[in-house]
């Protein structure tokens, strides 16, 4: 049945969700992308990517830990190796579930930043010409501290970086731009969350991990703030609308607010060709 919103249907088209998957299959496609990418590239050896203690960076973290298991053994190159890195800023309240991850995704090797010395140097020199940098633009800055952390790292490894945007984030813009939502490859594009969780579960992951609320967990007024607090909209009613159902109105409503709001995340830099906000 086609969505009887005009809207809905160019976003599910625009953001490649499907309305039913089959997990296998998408894993394998998520595994064969992230294996044929780094492979068309003699520089690239590692995928590095954060591991929060979240949904999303543990079934990213699963997708890269199989496909570098497997060019290795393809290959016999022992290089290829999937890194995970954890960026707390000074304690991380859910230290063990992102532990748990690590240990659940098996990754290669294991690196720690703490970012909260850079984050706040940085807040501080910029409140040094007089700006009240509030506690949410400073969230915004922990997640470019994670970005740039994570690029350093690949610099020194041969490494690409993973993102870990999806549909039920892309259709809110619900990522900092050029944070985390600054990556070099998205294996997860085209899911949402729900689709994400099936293939958790086929993995056998800890259901802690799929089952914890979804939090960006950037501000330190409102720690652990669900995602869906923040955005007025529940990740079932996000999901329904991606899959074509019929939601109530006023999550449709949110959904598009939202979406067309955050329009300019999913551009790269506006130029003067570009027509997509006229
Ligand atoms: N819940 C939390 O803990 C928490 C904390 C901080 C941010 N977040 C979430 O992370 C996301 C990032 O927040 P954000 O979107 O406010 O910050 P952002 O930095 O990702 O995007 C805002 C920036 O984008 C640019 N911009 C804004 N409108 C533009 C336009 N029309 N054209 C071109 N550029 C434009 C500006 O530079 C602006 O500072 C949000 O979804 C937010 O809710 C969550
Ligand atoms: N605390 C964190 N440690 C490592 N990596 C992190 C952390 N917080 C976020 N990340 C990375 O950013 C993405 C996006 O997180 P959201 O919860 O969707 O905002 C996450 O998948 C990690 O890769
Ligand atoms: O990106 P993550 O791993 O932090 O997942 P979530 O968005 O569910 O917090
Ligand atoms: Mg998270």
């Amino acid at each position: 049945m086609r969505p009887t919103r005009p809207l809905q249907q160019k976003i599910i088209q625009a953001l490649h969700v499907q309305p039913t998957i089959n997990p296998q299959m998408e894993l394998r496609r998520s595994v064969d992308f992230l294996k044929a990418y780094i492979q068309h590239f003699p520089g690239l050896k590692t995928y590095v990517l954060g591991i929060s203690g979240g949904q999303d960076s543990t079934l990213a973290g699963c997708m890269a830990e199989q496909a570098m298991r497997e060019l290795r053994a393809s290959t016999g190159d022992d290089q290829y190796r999937f890194i995970a890195v954890r960026l707390p800023y000074g304690e991380q309240a859910d230290e063990a579930d992102a532990m748990a991850a690590i240990s659940f995704t098996q990754a290669d090797e294991t690196m720690r930043v703490n970012i909260k010395a850079s984050v706040d140097a940085m807040s501080t020199a910029v409140a040094a010409n007089g700006l009240a940098v509030s506690d949410f633009n400073k969230g915004n800055i922990k997640a470019r501290a994670r970005m740039i952390a994570q690029y350093a790292i690949a610099g020194a490894r041969g490494g690409a970086v993973i993102g870990t945007d999806h549909a039920a984030e892309a259709v809110t813009g619900f990522y900092t731009k050029f944070g985390d939502g600054g990556a070099d490859v998205t294996p997860l594009v085209r899911l949402d969350k729900r689709q994400g969780t099936a293939i958790l579960q086929l993995l056998g992951a800890p259901a802690h991990l799929y089952e914890k609320a979804p939090t960006a967990d950037l501000e330190e007024d409102r720690p652990s703030l669900p995602d869906e607090v923040a955005l007025g909209v529940s990740y079932r009613d996000i999901d329904d609308y991606l899959e074509g159902k019929n939601v109530r109105e006023q999550a449709a409503a949110t959904i598009e607010r939202w979406y067309q709001r955050s329009a300019h995340k999913r551009h790269l830099p506006i130029t003067v060709f570009d027509n997509f906000w006229r």
